[in-house]
């Protein structure tokens, strides 16, 4: 039997219900779920009871107590995947990506050439996970000194790239974005912005059609709206069509800035992440940092005081946000894009993904230089 006909016959005896689905090898996506007949919309195609999650209340306590009172869940689902030698964990462990596929898809395993030329933001936050991903390490190392460090960085991405948001009288004593949980055979789906509904009851977790599939049509779930940036640090991919997608304009914003300016962002938490999706609540960060750098600290004031009345102020933003995103594609995507192109470092997989986000944002660039002039067009009429 293949690693993945085991998965099923395996998950079948933990309770899992598999309905007209199967997982299967999808080019460029790892594994991924086929249709195995045509499917009707609110078909449940999935279902998990809790007793086969991998969630905080299955990690045993000889784990928990060794490690530090202040450890993530996300830290120690790892650690219980770092340390479980045991036979039942076999058939899932059988079909997870592997260590070379984490070193193609995740920024955190590249070499720091590559890491340098990543847009300045992901790159902000890429500092940050390692960081959470450091700190994890150490803690675990000293609990656990026998474990090696491949083995548990294996572990940590794992979990990083799969689990699921749960809900638990336990989970709820962390933050949100720490109540996770891994789950087998839903952890197949592949995401794409419109997918299967996914929800939790007492009896498990659920995977409902969200429309008509035919027979062969891979099934998808959402993993939530997060931009390119955010897929590509966090998942290792980067979709081809994303609605959520955006672009954050802090390489071309940073140098612009004086000391002073800094210190003036600073103190009202408002230096760095200018993105430029207008649907976004960050896109009032962009439009305080382009006054502060097209107009007085008085203007920046009043826009944040909300005293800013009339469009001429906003006009003049709009005029300098067009002569930033020239220079933005001028000076940094180009270059980017040259200096990826000139690059021997790295594998040609890792490189192929950061020229693939670097020409996304071409892209959106031109797209938002388009509609905005239009906009001025229109109030020219
Ligand atoms: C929850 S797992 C999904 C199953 C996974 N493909 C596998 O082989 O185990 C999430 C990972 O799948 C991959 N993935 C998910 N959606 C994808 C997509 N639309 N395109 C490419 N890769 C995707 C990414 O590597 C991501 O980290």
């Amino acid at each position: 039997m293949g690693h993945l006909q085991n998965l099923i016959a395996w998950a079948t005896a933990q309770g899992v219900v598999i309905d007209a689905i199967q997982p299967s090898k999808i080019p460029g996506r790892g594994t991924g779920i086929l249709a195995t007949r045509n499917i009707k919309a609110e078909e449940e195609v999935l279902k998990v009871p809790p007793g086969a999650l991998r969630c905080l209340e299955s990690i045993p306590s000889s784990i928990r107590e060794r490690l530090p009172s202040h450890t993530t869940i996300q830290a120690l689902l790892a650690a219980d995947l770092a340390l479980d030698k045991s036979a039942n964990a076999v058939p899932w462990k059988a079909v997870l990506p592997k260590m070379s596929d984490f070193e193609v898809g995740m920024p955190m395993m590249w070499p720091k050439a590559l890491k340098d030329l990543l847009p300045l933001e992901p790159r902000n936050l890429l500092l940050k996970r390692e960081k959470t991903f450091q700190d994890d390490w150490n803690d675990f190392n000293k609990a656990f000194p026998d474990v090696p460090y491949d083995e548990y960085t294996y572990a940590w991405l794992v979990v990083n790239t799969r689990t699921f948001y749960n809900e638990s009288p336990e989970t709820l004593k962390y933050p949100w974005e720490d109540r996770l949980a891994l789950i087998p055979v839903a952890d197949l789906f592949n995401h794409a912005d419109a997918g299967c509904k996914v929800y939790y009851s007492p009896e498990g977790y659920h995977i409902i059609a969200d429309r008509d599939y035919e027979k062969g049509e891979e099934l998808f779930i959402s993993y939530s709206t997060h931009s390119n940036d955010y897929n590509l640090l966090e998942y290792g991919f980067i979709p081809d069509e994303n609605p959520s997608d955006d672009v954050y304009i802090d390489d071309v914003i940073f140098p612009k800035l004086g000391e002073s300016q800094k210190a003036e962002l600073e103190k009202r938490d408002l230096l760095g992440e200018y993105p430029l999706g207008e649907a976004t609540e960050e896109f009032h960060r962009t439009q305080a940092v382009l006054r502060l750098l097209s107009g007085t600290v008085k203007e920046f004031d009043r826009f944040l005081n909300g005293e800013e009345h009339g469009q001429v102020v906003q006009n003049r933003v709009d005029t300098y946000l067009l002569k930033v995103l020239d220079e933005f594609l001028s000076d940094v995507v180009t270059k980017r894009l040259q200096e990826v192109d000139a690059l021997k470092v790295g594998l040609e997989e890792q490189r192929a993904l950061l020229a693939k986000r670097w020409t996304q944002i071409e892209e959106i660039i031109n797209r938002k230089i388009g509609s905005y002039r239009e906009r001025q067009m229109d109030t020219l009429e």
